[in-house]
């Protein structure tokens, strides 16, 4: 059995929710490569927390006793709470014994996210943050029901998109498949860049970076960064926005990955220009950004995947890898 599911940007492309249907309540997940905790809103939330999101009823919930989980993500966000196993069912796939992470603390960012009903984690299962016994992701729990042991993510600006589960759909890429193989040891799906290039400015330096789809923008090392928006007349690093800024209708200069040789993977400088800063300024403000003190990795989040047919292949043919192609 595959399962297919639709995911759905919220404004400027910030996150991609997906419905994930939990005992009979259907919540809308943000599905994260970068993580592997699955967490929802919970009625263990002080009340005004809880307002305008699904919430999870533990009082109905069969608890794993003693179990826990804290987590803090790369952009200083953090969450924590008990644990209850549940029935999850994602695009027509069912996990039965599912580890349901339920939230009794947000941080302030999550508590002014006004939409995700919590994540949805797809990163290595080693990376589960429960406590005293790490759980197993969703994926992990319904492998064995896949044809192949792969998701592969059509995330797309400004469009409803999806998460295929077992099987790559070969009506939604263009051209050949490119595979790079992933370094899973930090639990995250890391892979190497042999070069980059800002246009036709080829940069021989290799780059080692996660694909992450519960991360917005591209997030390099500072100096990469400066380097990128040197090319960009009129850019500068604001405080005010908190990273590099442009009048919005620079035309911006497309950022390829080289992998596996000679293949180059491409996001197009359209998808470079991320968002209006404000509804008066000209100011955009850019889909490259450097990495924040928290994050020592480099990030191909949202932006990046957004230009491509990704496929997480978790061992089809041997070892972990990815697969990028045009879409
Ligand atoms: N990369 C994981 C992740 C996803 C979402 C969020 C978040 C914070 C506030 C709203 O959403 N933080 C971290």
């Amino acid at each position: 059995l595959n399962g297919t599911a639709v995911t759905s940007p919220e404004a400027n492309d910030l996150e991609y929710l997906t419905p994930v249907t939990i005992g009979n309540v259907t919540f809308h997940l943000d599905f994260d490569t970068g993580s592997a905790d699955l967490w929802v809103y919970s009625d263990e939330l002080p009340t005004d927390e809880q307002t305008g999101h699904a919430v999870y009823a533990t009082t109905d919930s069969k608890l794993l006793p003693g179990s826990s989980w804290e987590i803090l993500y790369g952009d200083g966000s953090s969450a924590g709470g008990d644990v209850f196993a549940d029935t999850v069912v994602v695009g027509g796939l069912t996990a039965t014994m599912q580890a349901v992470e339920a939230a009794a603390t947000l941080s302030a960012e999550f508590e002014r996210d006004a939409h995700s009903d919590g994540l949805l984690g797809l990163a290595f299962s080693t990376l589960n943050m429960v406590k005293p016994q790490k759980q197993s992701t969703f994926f992990d729990n319904v492998k064995s029901q896949l044809d192949l042991p792969v998701i592969a993510t059509s995330l797309k600006h400004g469009a409803p998109g999806t998460y295929d589960f077992g099987f790559i759909d070969e009506n939604k890429y263009t051209g050949p498949l490119t595979y790079v193989d992933v370094d899973s040891s930090r639990g995250y799906w890391t892979f190497t860049a042999d070069a980059y290039a800002f246009g036709d400015d080829q940069i021989s330096t290799s780059l080692t970076g996660i694909a992450d789809t519960g991360t917005t923008l591209i997030l390099l090392p500072s100096d990469t960064v400066s380097r990128y928006y040197a090319n960009v007349s009129g850019a500068q690093d604001s405080p005010l926005h908190g990273g590099y800024v442009f009048p919005c209708d620079s035309k911006l200069t497309p950022f390829t990955l080289v992998v596996a040789g000679n293949h180059s993977v491409t996001v197009p400088g359209e998808l470079i220009n991320y968002a209006p800063v404000g509804s008066v300024s000209n100011l955009c403000f850019g889909g490259i950004q450097a990495a924040s003190g928290l994050v020592d990795i480099n990030i191909f989040g949202d932006v990046f995947l957004k230009s491509q047919y990704v496929v997480f292949d978790a061992g089809s043919q041997g070892g972990p890898r990815l697969g990028f192609a045009n879409q």
